[in-house]
């Protein structure tokens, strides 16, 4: 019961700055951001990308400057994706599986400069790999094989592993990736490594400038929708999430992020297990948008929507506006 009015006023405690401040039930601060970079070769290379304003590829040697900006602005972790060179891609996505790919460099590189204090977290699906775009291997009539992408997708993990990941997060959305990639990594020795399961992960209308990073959008045919979700579904979110825990997933992704803050509530409460989300390129194309139609504030929408998917349940999210979201929270 929250009283009755005059003798209840919610609007008393947000009468000032300082009430409001000692009221607020959620905090964000640059703890909850990870901060999805791409990957580009050459030396000295900084590519822009059109359809994500203000996102580039870097090459590793900056890629390394930029994992030494996050550290420095509290950002934990970063996600590092790459985009492979047309040549290096294959019907197989073989290169997935090279210890001197994009991926593995990258690793090394930022490894060696600084050491542990910054996590890496890896992707694990073969689209920035292939020459089709899938995220796994077709069979004759054109459809993702689950099982025998699974074989590589665990190789893809060890080779990551290997080169220093911490944090492995398969993104491919494959049944009985998490069990497989969990027993090869202990039977390695990586007992230390996580898996953070893309475990809810919808085909979604909201990913096409990421696969412009990637360099897929050109080669994918046809959609995802054998494998990622309907954005229909929510008691299917809950039984993908129940069986990558039961395989050994340490935390789980809801993904795209905020038209989904449903399903990181439910998901949260049922299991109450570490939560991720994943603003996703289209949420971040969406935002730059407003800011370049005039319609919006981006420091504002920034920091109301990376709110929200704390106050839905997150224990952190996966945003291109992480270091932006940094710098602003640190004033
Ligand atoms: N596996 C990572 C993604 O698919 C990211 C999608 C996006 O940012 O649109
Ligand atoms: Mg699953």
């Amino acid at each position: 019961m929250t009283g009755t009015f005059p003798h209840t006023r919610l609007r008393r405690a947000r009468a000032t700055a300082w009430s409001r401040a000692m009221h607020r039930e959620t905090i964000l601060t640059p703890a909850d951001l990870i901060w999805p970079l791409f990957i580009t070769e050459g030396e000295g290379i900084e590519e822009p990308i059109d359809s994500l304003p203000g996102v580039s590829r870097w090459s590793v040697d900056l890629m390394v400057e930029r994992a030494r900006e996050a550290a420095d602005l509290g950002i934990p972790c970063l996600a590092l994706f790459p985009n492979t060179e047309r040549e290096r891609r294959s019907d197989d996505g073989k290169e997935a599986l090279n210890p001197d790919n994009l991926m593995c460099r990258a690793l090394r590189a930022i490894r060696d400069a600084l050491g542990d204090s910054i996590g890496l977290l890896t992707d694990v699906a073969l689209d920035p790999y292939t020459s089709h775009g899938q995220d796994g291997l077709l069979g004759e009539d054109g459809y993702v094989l689950n099982d025998e992408t699974v074989e590589v997708l665990v190789g893809q993990s060890l080779n990551q592993a290997a080169a220093g990941a911490d944090i492995i997060a398969p993104s491919d959305m494959m049944d009985g990736r998490i069990g497989a990639i969990r027993d090869a990594l202990e039977d390695e020795g990586h007992t230390n490594v996580q898996i953070m399961s893309y475990a809810a992960k919808y085909a979604s209308a909201f990913y096409g400038p990421f696969r412009d990073a990637v360099g897929s959008r050109g080669l994918l045919k046809s959609d995802k929708k054998t494998y990622q979700m309907d954005p229909a579904n929510t008691e299917e979110a809950l039984r993908e999430v129940e069986m990558d825990l039961d395989e050994g997933a340490d935390s789980v992704m809801v993904k795209p992020g905020l038209p989904y803050l449903d399903i990181v509530r439910r998901v949260k409460e049922t299991f109450e297990v570490p939560v991720f989300a994943y603003q996703v390129s289209g949420e971040y194309a969406m935002i730059e948008a407003a800011v370049a139609a005039g319609t919006g504030d981006r420091d504002a929408l920034v920091l109301e929507t990376l709110l929200a998917f704390k106050r839905a349940g997150c224990s952190g999210v996966l945003t291109y506006h992480a270091a932006h979201a940094a710098r602003l929270l640190h004033g």
